[in-house]
């Protein structure tokens, strides 16, 4: 970094798909912030990478390609050894392997994957007040609704652990793991749950860009199970102003906090499927079984997520984007 900056914010999963959008809203909105992206650019990647290699254009965004669950030492020196150059200031912690389907077919995977990436990260931060006491770091850990599981009703962030799957489960497990250090360190760590966040560049293995890809090919679309079961949906862009909102308190927090980010639109998957044929074929007609093709169902799938985000809509933040109007926009 030559010119001096406000921040000094490392991103980690950059290249992925709500951190490309993170970097695409805040490295233009703060351009007196400087944004130190890593990735180690997996198959998810891919549906970024026009943008990203956009955003790496401008003066403030740096890259550096590294699987932070490998590069324990790289991570030690840029966060700690060389904290007085570097001066990192802030984390934004988006990296992890984000696909339940995957995780059922590589549970060990998911597990060594989003455990080390993370806790390397802890561990860092960590050493960094050893060595220098007086440095602060605001941590914004991306975790996610799944690890609450299907079994509570309206839970709130002091919910029950409990995830199905071995994804929710390594999300579940950096959470405690994050929690031990804010007890045992005094790290003041933000942990973040959102529920299912759908935008623009989402690889098409979730469910918003499967179905949209294969109505632009005219394939069926395939459908877990009955379809029965169902999620509620965040535009990524209210996703942001969530998260912008958080990060402003992390500035002034001497503890770590915990926020579910969420909507009330919960839709059934055969009915938010319905409903992007709908906007695809316009007024046209259109036979939904012939739109669509029952496949098996996950090993386990969780039914719905009854998260409650009165936390963060109490500090005044509520999702803008209508389901509807955010899937119209992504069918251009
Ligand atoms: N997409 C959603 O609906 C959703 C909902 C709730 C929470 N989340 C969480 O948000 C975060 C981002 O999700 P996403 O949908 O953008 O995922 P994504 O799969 O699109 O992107 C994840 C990015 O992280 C990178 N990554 C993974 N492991 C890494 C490692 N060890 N080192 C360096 N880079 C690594 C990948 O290369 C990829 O670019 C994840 O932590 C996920 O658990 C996502
Ligand atoms: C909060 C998490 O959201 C995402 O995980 P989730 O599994 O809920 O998202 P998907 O889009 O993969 O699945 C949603 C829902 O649709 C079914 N489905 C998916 C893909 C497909 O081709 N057909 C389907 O029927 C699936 O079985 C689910 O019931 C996100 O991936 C994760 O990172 C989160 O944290």
């Amino acid at each position: 970094m030559t010119r001096s900056y406000d921040k000094h914010v490392l991103v980690t999963g950059a290249a992925g798909f709500i951190g490309c959008n993170f970097l695409g809203y805040f490295a233009n909105k703060y351009s007196n912030y400087h944004f130190t992206c890593i990735d180690k650019l997996n198959y998810a990647s891919a549906s970024s990478q026009e943008a990203f290699q956009k955003i790496l254009q401008k003066p403030n965004v740096d890259f550096l390609k590294l699987d932070l669950a490998e590069s324990y030492h790289q991570l030690y020196q840029l966060i700690a050894l060389n904290y007085e150059a570097n001066q990192i200031t802030d984390i934004v912690n988006f990296a992890a392997e984000s696909s339940v389907d995957r995780s059922f077919e590589d549970p060990l995977y998911f597990t060594r994957n989003n455990i080390l990436s993370t806790q390397n990260l802890l561990e860092c931060y960590r050493l960094l007040k050893n060595l220098h006491p007086e440095a602060h770091i605001n941590f914004l850990h991306i975790s996610t609704d799944e690890v609450y599981g299907d079994s509570g009703y309206n839970v709130d962030e002091q919910g029950k652990l409990s995830p199905t799957n071995p994804y929710a489960a390594s999300k579940a497990a950096i959470d405690l793991i994050i929690q031990s250090y804010e007890y045992s360190y005094k790290l003041p760590i933000m942990v973040i749950r959102p529920n299912n966040i759908y935008g623009p560049n989402q690889f098409p293995e979730k469910i918003v860009p499967v179905a949209i890809e294969h109505l632009k090919s005219n394939s069926k679309i395939p459908i877990h199970g009955d379809g029965s079961n169902k999620r509620r949906y965040l535009h990524v862009r209210d996703f942001l102003n969530a998260l912008e909102l958080i990060w402003s308190f992390s500035e002034t927090a001497d503890a770590g906090d915990i926020f579910n980010v969420g909507s009330d639109e919960e839709v059934s998957n055969i009915h938010l499927v319905s409903l992007l044929c709908q906007l695809y074929h316009k007024d046209s007609t259109f036979d939904l079984q012939e739109k669509i093709q029952f496949t098996q169902d996950r090993n386990y799938n969780d039914l719905s997520y009854s998260t409650s985000a009165d936390k963060i809509r109490s500090l005044g933040w509520k999702p803008k984007v209508k389901l509807q109007d955010g899937l119209k926009d992504l069918l251009g």
